[in-house]
Parts: C-alpha cells; sequence; structure tokens
C-alpha cells in the first residue's frame, strides 16, 4: 500500500491500521518521532553548517532516508535485511532522491565510514550500535530506545544488562528510561574520548528518543560524565533525592517517611536533556504540512518550558496517595509558584509536573487548594 509522509510517498508492505500490529518496515506510531527528526535536522544544519551526511543506519522501508534526502541531505541507508534494501531502493527512486544503499551489518558499516550524523532507530535497545556510532560519527547521533521495560526497570535483568546500569521501577517511569538511555549513551561516548550534550529528548508513547550533539575531546567526556549520578527513591512516600558521582551513596531510609523501602537507581543523567533554545528552534522549523505539526510543536513548547529536576511527579497519584480530590493543574502549579518553588509541567503526560519543592513540601504548598 501507500502512505505520504512528510511529503513524501512511500511504498510500505500490509495494512497500516491503528492498533493492528505494526508492519516490520513502517509504524506509523513513530511519525511523529520522524517529523521531529527531519525538523531537528533542519534546526541542526543551521548550528552546524558543515554538517551534510546522514546515515540512516537502520532504513527498513528507506522512510527515513528519503525524507533526508528530499531536504537536501546527503544521505546513505543501510538494512541487514535484503527486503528492506529493494524496498528503499524502490521508496528513493520513487521520490527522485539520490542516496548510497547499504545491505549489510551497520556497525561495520559505521567502522568502515564517518558520517556527520547518524540515526540509530532499532528494535528495541540500540546499545549494540552506540559504540560504533560514537566511534565514527562526527556531529550528531539520534537514537530511539523502544524497550522501554528493560529502560524503566521493569525487566530489571533485561536493563541491567542492555544499559550496565541499575533501573528502578518509579512513578516517573518513562522519565528513569530517558535518564538510564543517556547515562549508558555518555558511558559509550566517554570510551572514544567523546562528550555528549543532550539537545533534543523526549519520551513518547513507547519509545525514548534523544539527539545528542558530540565533542571530540577527552575533557568532554569527561565533562559528560559528570552528569552522572544516583536517585534514592522511597517506594512509600514517593520522596526522592539524587547525587552526583559514580560512586553511590544510598539513603538507608527516608527522610520524609522514615520508611525503609528506599530504591537506588544509577548511574543516571542528572544533567538537562535538551538545549532550550535548540528545541525552540525545532519547533519553529515545524512546517503545517507534517501529519504532526501541531503535537510535535506542542511537544516542543513544554520541553522549552520544562524544568531541569531529575524526577517528576504525577499529580493524580501524588493526590491518591494523599486521599485529597486531584485540582486543575494550572491552580496546582500555580499554589507551588506561590509557596515559592519552580514549578513547570513535564511533557511525559497530561498531569505531569516538575518542582525543586520535595514531596512534604508539594503537600504543604497546594493542600489547601484540593480540599
Ligand atoms: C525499527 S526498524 C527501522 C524503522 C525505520 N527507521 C523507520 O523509521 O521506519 C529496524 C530495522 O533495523 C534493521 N536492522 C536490524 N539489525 C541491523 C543491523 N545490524 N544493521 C543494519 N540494519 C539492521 C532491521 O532489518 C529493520 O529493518
Amino acid at each position: 500500500m501507500r502512505v505520504t509522509e512528510g511529503g513524501v510517498e512511500l511504498a510500505v508492505p500490509g495494512e497500516q491500521t491503528e492498533g493492528v500490529e505494526e508492519s516490520v518496515f513502517y509504524n506509523p506510531r513513530q511519525e511523529l518521532n520522524r517529523d521531529l527528526t527531519i525538523a531537528t535536522l533542519r534546526a541542526y544544519r543551521e548550528r552546524e553548517d558543515r554538517a551534510e551526511t546522514y546515515l540512516d543506519a537502520m532504513t527498513a522501508s528507506g522512510v527515513r532516508g528519503v525524507r533526508a534526502g528530499a531536504d537536501g541531505w546527503n544521505v546513505t541507508c543501510c538494512d541487514v535485511e535484503e527486503d528492506a534494501i529493494d524496498l528503499a531502493r524502490a521508496n528513493l527512486e520513487r521520490n527522485d532522491v539520490d542516496a548510497a544503499i547499504e545491505h549489510r551489518n551497520v556497525n561495520a558499516l559505521m567502522h568502515d565510514s564517518t558520517f556527520d550524523v547518524i540515526d540509530l532507530d532499532p528494535y528495541g535497545t540500540p546499545m549494540p550500535f552506540a559504540d560504533a556510532a560514537f566511534g565514527n560519527c562526527r556531529d550528531l547521533v539520534c537514537v530511539t530506545a523502544t524497550d522501554t521495560a528493560p529502560l524503566c526497570g521493569a525487566h530489571f535483568n533485561s536493563g541491567v544488562r542492555s544499559y550496565s546500569a541499575v533501573p528502578r521501577n518509579t512513578d516517573y517511569h518513562a522519565e528513569m528510561g530517558v535518564r538510564i538511555l543517556l547515562s549508558a549513551l555518555a558511558r559509550s561516548g566517554a570510551r572514544f574520548d567523546v562528550g555528549v550534550d543532550p539537545i533534543l529528548t523526549h519520551a513518547t508513547s513507547h519509545y525514548v528518543r534523544t539527539y545528542l550533539e558530540l565533542e571530540h575531546k577527552p575533557t568532554a567526556a569527561d565533562a559528560a560524565l559528570e552528569e552522572l549520578g544516583y536517585i534514592s527513591h522511597c517506594e512509600d512516600c514517593t520522596y526522592r533525592e539524587t547525587a552526583f558521582g559514580l560512586i553511590a551513596d544510598p539513603l538507608e531510609g527516608c527522610p520524609h517517611c522514615d520508611g525503609n523501602r528506599m530504591l537506588t537507581a544509577g548511574p543516571v543523567w542528572l544533567g538537562s536533556v535538551r538545549d532550550r533554545e535548540f528545541v525552540a528552534a525545532v519547533r519553529e522549523r515545524v512546517p503545517d504540512a507534517f501529519g504532526t505539526a501541531e503535537n510535535a510543536r506542542n511537544l516542543c513548547e513544554t520541553l522549552e518550558a520544562e524544568l531541569d529536576e531529575p524526577t517528576h511527579y504525577d499529580q493524580h497519584k501524588l493526590c491518591r496517595n494523599w486521599g485529597l480530590p486531584a485540582n486543575a493543574m494550572d491552580d496546582f502549579l500555580a499554589d507551588l509558584r506561590e509557596a515559592g518553588y519552580s514549578a513547570s509541567r513535564a511533557h511525559y503526560g497530561g498531569t505531569t509536573f516538575k518542582t525543586d519543592a520535595n514531596v512534604g513540601q508539594i503537600r504543604d504548598a497546594t493542600e489547601d487548594g484540593l480540599a
């Protein structure tokens, strides 16, 4: 069947219906991811004007390569599967886009060639491809991870194996995934004396997507590792505390409720997950014609305003814990600000927010408004 996305027309196999098992080759639910990729590439080209070459490392139908090529990038499409390569070739031709096509294991390709931008979009964890990408990319590594259960600690052993870290299943599971992924990527980059700077990161539906600007300098790699640390989390009252450093110093008991059901996660990335100005530039480069334009711009706006606190809360979950009714999010956040705290919405869900207040301070600041 034919689909149109971002102004290009693609042949894709199978019924592409929402809710139906997705085809191997083209997932319509990832259109937001791809629309933001194209807008990010546009914004990035203005930030780094020598960036020209883009590797669509797992091309499948070729959709990313076709869209980037139609936007002026010098594209290479790679896939290990022959039928994917045939389909990508046909889709490139259909759209009159010139691209190099590589039918091979992309790890081997990355070891042989250097690219300005590398886009890793595998099934599941990207970690088997991270070392080769950081060793052979000049400017920007774009990464999708769809293995959210291992990343957030729900599939604990798998998360430990894939990310060489301890993920914990908390209320802020999607953000746990973001910070476990960024930690593992920072440590992978550091092996090549490459520092990573996440200029845009979002957790949307069942994946995490991040764009890492690279700096090829041992001191930059050291600086990235300095953004790592640990989260101590109380399972009873959801109090959490973070500490930078590569050696964990876990809290034995909860300073808020005196409980002893403490979890420790890490090393996680505790630094910022995006560059506000860059995200604004990405938002401005999402054209109306993109199928997810409104969602993509809204997501960017939320990311621009989101505080840098490394964990978020869910207002409904807190209110449930306290046995109180929830009020309107804007009123709730206004109460926090009124009490002198910083507060913002978070992009992880409609009732999620960030604040520098701890769980006790949040309750004190907001409970009058909840009664
Ligand atoms: C999730 S799909 C890619 C989707 C595509 N990027 C998109 O936006 O629609 C993953 C693809 O990675 C390919 N793949 C898996 N392992 C690979 C490897 N080692 N080298 C190259 N391609 C690989 C698979 O054949 C599959 O086509």
